[in-house]
């Protein structure tokens, strides 16, 4: 059992798996979706196995999930599978963060990173952790939005400002106890979309850091070509 008490904050990873993939209407969960040669999820393990600071990543995914072990094979370093997935993706982070209250301290820091999400990188993740500085909101790799934004309702179009408009991507990053302490405060599941909506929800303003393209969320057929043109690209670690 990790020590609670001295050292430096250490940074775990945590990826929700437990989704089912509705949207991409694939024959199984999009996270074994074979993207740039491997099940999609294979990518952001790797990323987080191969950052140096990372000190354990932790995949979660449904109780009656039968493909992990294909994907991670039981004992590989430096990960653990839980199986306690929930309903929603909030449920099953909720879950997770209760599952570690043994093994990690009020003060260290959780990344939580979409499996569907395959372009993550070490250098995304150090740009995370440096531009979070310790801000104790957190933080998290987003988008400034560079095209017109317009909202349908009603048979009505109108145009939304698109100033101080962003995109959140994955990892988001916060203290144990917070982001513990915020989803055990949400009263709608279905309002937090992402774990950052929760810790808003208390009034705080997780710092907003520089994200990349090649992290979107493969959501729909579409966007798993984009994943691999991604993927095929060199990238500086
Ligand atoms: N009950 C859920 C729902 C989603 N997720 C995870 O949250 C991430 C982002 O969710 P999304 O892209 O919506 O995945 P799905 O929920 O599988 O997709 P869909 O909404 O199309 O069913 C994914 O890695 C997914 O596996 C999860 O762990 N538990
Ligand atoms: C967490 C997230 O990827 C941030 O953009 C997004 O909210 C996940 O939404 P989904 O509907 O669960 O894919």
């Amino acid at each position: 059992m990790t020590d609670n008490t001295a050292g430096a904050p250490r940074h775990y990873a945590l990826i929700p798996a437990a989704g089912v993939g509705a949207r991409m209407a694939a024959d199984g969960p999009k996270q074994y979706l074979t993207v740039g040669g491997k099940p999609m999820l294979r990518h952001a393990l790797e990323a987080f196995l191969a950052s140096d600071r990372i000190a354990h990543t932790y995949i979660v995914v449904s109780p009656a999930d039968g493909q992990i072990d294909a994907v991670v094979p039981p004992g590989l370093d430096g990960v653990t599978v839980l199986r306690c997935g929930g309903a929603t993706r909030m449920e099953t982070v909720q879950n997770a963060l209760h599952a570690l209250r043994a093994q990690v301290r009020d003060g260290d820091s959780i990344l939580v990173h979409d499996a569907a999400r395959p372009g993550l990188t070490p250098a995304l993740i150090a740009r995370l952790i440096d531009g979070v500085a310790g801000d104790p909101a957190g933080g998290l790799l987003a988008l400034p939005v560079v095209d017109t934004v317009k909202r349908a309702a009603g048979g009505q179009v109108a145009t939304v400002p698109r100033d101080g408009l962003w995109l959140a991507q994955t990892p988001q990053m916060f203290p144990y106890a917070l982001l513990r302490r915020a989803l055990d405060a949400a009263t709608d599941a279905s309002a937090i979309t992402d774990d950052a909506s929760a810790v808003e929800a208390l009034g705080l303003s997780p710092r907003l850091v520089p994200g990349d393209p090649r992290n979107l969320k493969v959501t729909l057929p579409a966007d798993v070509r984009i994943a691999e043109m991604y993927l095929a690209q060199p990238t500086s670690n």
